[in-house]
Formats: structure tokens, C-alpha cells, sequence
């Protein structure tokens, strides 16, 4: 009898890949991409500015720029906030000054919505990243018809030139890509394909396990000179962010630190490195940023 071994990469990644094959095909059928195409034409062209610039937001020299990330729930962790309200996580997240948003929009398996992103959008002025599994051309421009300014791509599902492709094709819709890697090899993909942002990823989608290590180890591929760097998951402390902030990257993506803590405004306090928030009725402040960068 042969016993085949599956690894829980394959069966987490496969099975979240199926489930969006099926969700594009019936999302498709309901909203067909001429219409999205017809929405996207009055949407870019109607003043003021739709853009807000991703990019731009995670160089801050001499900081490290600070992505929170609107998370109800995932397949390594379960439920991580049961009282779970994006608007207000969005608000708090503004409060609290942080340079841009990343909220995940698959139901699924993270108990998202791609709603919340124009519900964030009406919320604040923040660029905000759309975190999902993208598979497909269709999926970029619905992400631009829901009001993201950046998308995520993984350069392990995306091989050949669909990279490529699909970063060419954010850019002409007015996005950015965040193209997450896991290894020296998808770090090259994602060079080759003209990645602008890449993530490195500290969670082993195989084991669950995150160690921050990996970013400092994975780091030094990334040599094209101008690449924004930004170290995904598993981040929990300003002793994290400042030892990551010492590797050299500009950038931090912090989902379940923040959602698990009770009080969102706290939470980025805490990775900032700030004991008590000023309140504005008692200072005078017209809000907290300046206070102290991470
Ligand atoms: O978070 C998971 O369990 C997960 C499982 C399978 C695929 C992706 C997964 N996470 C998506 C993310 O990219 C993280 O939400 C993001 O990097 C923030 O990580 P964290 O701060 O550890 O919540």
C-alpha cells in the first residue's frame, strides 16, 4: 500500500488556491470584467485623485514604516478577535498613526470581506493594501474597483510571467504590488518580474512557525538598490521591529500582535515604543504621530 504524504503547505495553500479558483468563477458570473472595466473608467477619471501612494508611505528614513493589518481570523491561529468590528480596528489604526492599512478581504479562511475596503476607504486617508490570494487578472482589477491602492502577490503562486504581468498591470490601474517571497529564489522572481515592494514572510506556511530570523537571513538577496523591504508576520514587540529596523528594512506588516491586543491604539504604542498615548483633550495634540516613530 503507498501512503502519500501531503505537507501542510500543500493542503493549506492548495486548498485556500482551490477554494479562489471556485470564488473568481462565481464572482465572474455575478460581475462580469467588462463591467468592472466600465466602473474602473469613471473611477480613475473623475476628480479629485483616487491615488494614494503606497510607497511612498513605507520610506521614512531613518524609521520603520508600520502597516497594520485588519485580521479577524487565520488558519494558524483560529478566531484572534471575537468581537471582531473593522471600522472601528480601521479608526483605531488611524488614531494611532500608522502609515498604511492591509485588510484581508478573503471570508473564508480569514474571515474578511472585500467590502471592508471601501468602508476603510470612507474611514481614512491611508493607503490601504488589499491582502488576498490572487490568481487571476480579474482580481486586480475588482481589487481596484473595491478602493485598494496596493495589492498583494505571492511570487511561489505566481510563476512564469504572471508576476510580471500582474505588477504591470496594478501599475496601470494606479496600484502598487506588494510581491511576498519566501526564499532566495522567489527574491529573484520577484527582482526579474521589476518588483518595487517585496515582502519577506517569517510565517512557514508548512509549520505555522514564524521567526523573524528569516528576514535578517533572506534579507541581504534583495540587492537591487530603491527596493522597499517589508518583514511579514510574526512581529509582536518593538523589540522585533528594532531588531528588524537594524537589518535595513523600511517596512513592517503586524496583524495578529495588534488584533489580539485589546485596544488596537495601544497596541501600536507598544511597537512604537511609547508607554502611554497622549490624549488630545488633555495635551493639546492634534494627534499622536510625532511622538515617537517605530
Ligand atoms: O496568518 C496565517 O495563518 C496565514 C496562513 C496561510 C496563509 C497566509 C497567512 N497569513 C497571511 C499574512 O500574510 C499575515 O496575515 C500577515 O503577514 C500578518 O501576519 P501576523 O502579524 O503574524 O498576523
Amino acid at each position: 500500500m503507498s501512503i502519500m504524504t501531503v505537507s501542510v503547505d500543500d493542503s493549506i495553500l492548495e486548498r485556500i488556491l482551490q477554494h479562489k479558483r471556485e470564488e473568481v468563477v462565481a464572482t465572474r458570473r455575478r460581475l462580469p470584467l467588462r463591467e468592472i472595466k466600465e466602473r474602473l473608467k469613471d473611477m480613475l477619471s473623475s476628480p479629485p485623485p483616487q491615488r494614494r501612494d503606497f510607497a511612498a508611505a513605507l520610506r521614512l528614513p531613518g524609521q520603520v514604516a508600520l502597516i497594520a493589518e485588519v485580521k479577524r481570523q487565520s488558519p494558524s491561529r483560529g478566531i484572534i478577535q471575537a468581537d471582531f468590528n473593522p471600522a472601528a480596528t480601521v479608526q483605531a489604526y488611524q488614531d494611532a498613526g500608522v502609515d498604511a492599512i492591509s485588510i484581508l478581504t478573503d471570508r473564508r479562511f480569514f474571515g474578511g470581506a472585500p467590502e471592508y475596503l471601501g468602508a476603510a476607504r470612507s474611514i481614512t486617508n491611508l493607503p490601504l493594501l488589499r491582502k488576498d490570494f490572487i490568481i487571476t487578472e480579474y482580481q486586480i482589477y475588482e481589487t481596484r474597483m473595491l478602493g485598494a491602492d496596493a495589492v498583494l502577490l505571492l511570487a511561489g503562486v505566481l510563476k512564469g510571467n504572471a508576476l510580471g504581468e500582474f505588477i504591470g498591470l496594478a501599475r496601470s490601474l494606479g496600484m502598487e504590488a506588494l510581491v511576498e517571497t519566501r526564499t532566495p529564489e522567489e527574491i529573484r522572481q520577484a527582482l526579474d518580474s521589476g518588483a518595487l515592494i517585496i515582502g519577506i514572510n517569517n510565517r512557514d506556511l508548512r509549520t505555522f512557525q514564524v521567526d523573524i530570523g528569516v528576514t535578517a537571513d533572506l534579507i541581504k538577496y534583495i540587492d537591487q538598490p530603491g527596493t522597499i523591504v517589508v518583514s511579514e508576520s510574526g512581529i509582536k514587540t518593538r523589540a522585533d521591529v528594532q531588531q528588524l529596523g537594524n537589518c535595513g528594512v523600511d517596512a513592517v506588516l503586524v496583524g495578529e500582535a495588534l488584533m489580539a491586543s485589546g485596544d488596537q491604539r495601544q497596541g501600536v504604542a507598544r511597537l512604537r515604543g511609547v508607554t502611554a498615548l497622549p490624549r488630545k483633550e488633555q495635551c493639546g495634540l492634534e494627534d499622536s504621530r510625532g511622538v515617537a516613530g517605530v
